[in-house]
């Protein structure tokens, strides 16, 4: 497969979706007070494919939940299409890296990526419907009544995928999602995850420590730092729509790209 320059709408995203403007966030208060997170601005168009990366403990995570809406920021505004996020947001699906946590083991896997769809007023069979797409969506065709402990990590995380996907949210926010499986599954869901942007040209906000990973996947490249946690570079990729595990890496502008990260984050 080889490196061609961008056709498809999601690496084609020009339209202003998400602002966040001097997120500030701390856990605790007085002397306890843990600052992690400090006037921290990001934007993200519609149909972009964003990662943040950053070292181990910087406030990755912490940023994630407070975008999600799931913990609200000491300081600062997070908006989605011009409204302000002050909770979870149905524009707004989360990922999370635990998969084991995050799906139910009682409920089949067409229940579990079904269940979050009971909200939108929709009959049983239509959320099934629903459900059993977004299965095939995410390579699990057929799979619908097999429950989440009968199927490997990696099969678990895509039932995780296909749940956020099927609740139809503009942005979807991944936490580490590929860290706890083995190394050909987290790029074979890696290589998911593009078609799924290309193909349905959702907005992708992604956490991670790695900084191929996150070259890899994105349009832009976010990179924190700093305690508390800033924003110190950002960086637009450009090595086209089509990504391939082997040439993209291989591409001189990869090489230039991870030096650039790598270079931040030891002066910071
Ligand atoms: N609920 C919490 N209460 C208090 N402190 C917390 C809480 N969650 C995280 N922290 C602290 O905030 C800091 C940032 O944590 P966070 O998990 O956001 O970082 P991270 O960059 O995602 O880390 P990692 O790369 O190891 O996953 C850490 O020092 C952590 O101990």
């Amino acid at each position: 497969m080889s490196l061609q320059t961008a056709h498809s709408p999601a690496r084609r995203a020009t339209e202003q979706l998400m602002q966040v403007r001097g997120l500030t966030m701390s856990y605790g208060s007085g002397a306890a007070e843990n600052k992690i997170l400090q006037d921290l601005d990001l934007d993200v168009r519609a149909g972009e494919f964003v990662s943040i990366v950053g070292p181990s403990g910087v406030g990755k995570t912490t940023l994630l939940r407070c975008l999600s809406g799931l913990l609200a920021p000491k300081a600062g505004t997070i908006s989605v299409g011009g409204q302000q996020i002050t909770g979870p947001h149905p524009d707004l699906a989360v990922v999370f890296q635990d998969y084991s946590r995050s799906l139910l083991p009682w409920m089949s896997t067409r229940e579990n990526v079904a269940f979050p769809l009971q909200g939108k007023g929709m009959g049983k069979a239509e959320r099934n419907a629903l459900a059993d797409r977004n299965l095939a969506a995410v390579g699990l065709a057929g799979q619908g009544d097999k429950y989440p402990w009968e199927m490997s990590g990696g099969m678990q995380q895509r039932v995780a995928i296909a749940r956020a996907l099927a609740y139809n949210a503009k942005v979807l926010l991944m936490d580490e999602p590929f860290a706890s499986v083995d190394a050909q599954t987290r790029f074979d869901l890696e290589d998911l995850v593009i078609d799924l942007h290309t193909n349905l040209g959702v907005t992708v906000i992604l956490v991670t420590h790695d900084i191929d990973e996150a070259l890899y996947l994105a349009d832009k490249v976010v990179v924190i730092a700093e305690k508390p946690a800033t924003v110190v570079d950002v960086i637009e990729t450009n090595f086209g729509e089509v990504r391939d595990q082997v040439e993209t890496k291989a591409d001189p502008r990869f090489a230039e790209a991870r030096a650039r990260i790598l270079h931040r984050l030891r002066d910071h």
